[in-house]
């Protein structure tokens, strides 16, 4: 298993106990026939991840696309089966429940998406949304409902005269807001945040993200939180896990992961991404280099590695014969945290 025990952190509070524990997860989905006579495709989207969230903490997931981010939200959110491993979210096995999970665990891992249009009933005005999860989870009397839905819309930095409004009547931050006052309003102890500022601008996201962190601190909320900007994913996180081709490459504090990043392929991502405050990321988001186009400078030698084997293993200067054959366990590496390399020893 390629597992962490993320105690070993520095900067993690060990009495934090742990809400979300993903052990050795694979997910695989069967694909299209490349020929008519050809068998199905198989794509191994997440590939024996670990990764653990602790109380009133947020994980930061990131990689480029494709490399199964949200796969595992969905699969934490038991929207997909996984093919192996396990799952502890909020003291429930969810890899062990079979077809749609319980109320009392949609009750305890809620979600926030980046369109908050999808997933707002655009039938429904502010209120009706806010009091349905209230009149599914809770039996509250109407008044007592009514003052519920007030300090939700308070909490989130509404005024309750938007409590009229539908969401098509709303702009993207409000939507988002009212999206996190909805999957607030059961007190979940884990909210999977699926890229939820990504629609967003610049300057609204500093606000959201600022809102999250502020309810956080107040509840003690854990968050797994899913994004491909990795400025926003260091502002936003506690903790990062760096996922490659399903595969996490790295885990850490998310000063030490971004700053001082230890696993080849986190040093080619981070390496060139400036830390950057809201103010500077408002004037230079246009020259921030993401993900996609950082890989796109690397070559290709055109190896494949076996299904074992490191998925940067075509592409890492410090590779080696094992790299191709097999993915390490990841080990402990100065500053927090831990790697997934063969190599970590020649990389200075
Ligand atoms: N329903 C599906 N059927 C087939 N393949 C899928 C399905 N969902 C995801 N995949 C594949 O699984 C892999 C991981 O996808 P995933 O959406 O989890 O990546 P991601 O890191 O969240 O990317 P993005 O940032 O683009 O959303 C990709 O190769 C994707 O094409």
């Amino acid at each position: 298993m390629n597992g962490v025990d993320v105690s070993t952190m520095a900067d993690v509070n060990t009495a934090h106990d742990t809400v979300l524990e993903i052990a050795d997860l694979s997910v695989t989905f069967r694909g299209g026939r490349p020929r008519p006579w050809a068998a199905r495709s198989v794509v191994n989207a997440v590939a024996g991840a670990s990764l653990t969230v602790r109380r009133g903490r947020t994980l930061g997931l990131v990689g480029e696309s494709g490399s199964g981010k949200t796969t595992i939200g969905r699969a934490v959110l038991r929207l997909i089966e996984p093919a192996g491993g396990t799952i502890t979210a909020a003291g429930f096995r969810v890899d062990e429940f079979r077809g749609s999970p319980p109320a009392a665990y949609r009750r305890a891992v809620q979600a926030v998406f980046q369109d908050p249009l999808g997933s707002l009933d655009p039938q429904q005005d502010v209120r009706q949304i806010l009091a349905e999860p209230l009149r599914i989870h809770f039996s509250l009397e109407r008044s007592a409902r009514e003052t519920r839905v007030r300090e939700l819309i308070d909490m989130v930095g509404l005024s309750t005269q938007q409590l009229t409004r539908y969401p098509y009547e709303l702009s993207g931050g409000q939507r988002q807001r009212v999206a996190i006052a909805k999957a607030l309003a059961v007190e979940p102890e884990l909210v999977v945040l699926d890229e939820p500022v990504s629609a967003l601008d610049v300057s609204v996201q500093g606000q959201i993200i600022n809102l999250l962190a502020e309810i956080q601190r107040e509840r003690g909320i854990s968050y797994l939180f899913i994004a491909h900007d990795l400025s926003v994913v260091r502002h936003a996180s506690h903790d990062v896990a760096v996922l490659y081709r399903g595969r996490v490459m790295e885990v850490g504090p998310a000063d030490r992961v971004c700053g001082s990043p230890r696993h080849p392929y986190t040093r080619r991502l981070f390496d060139a991404v400036p830390d950057l405050t809201a103010h500077t990321r408002r004037h230079t988001r246009s020259r921030v280099r993401q993900p996609a186009d950082l890989l796109a400078q690397l070559p290709d030698l055109g190896v494949a590695p076996t299904d074992g084997g490191c998925p940067f293993f075509p592409r890492c200067p410090h590779r080696r014969v094992e790299c191709a054959a097999d993915f390490p366990e990841r080990a402990p590496v100065p500053g927090g945290g831990a790697a997934a390399c063969h190599a970590l020893t020649d990389t200075p």
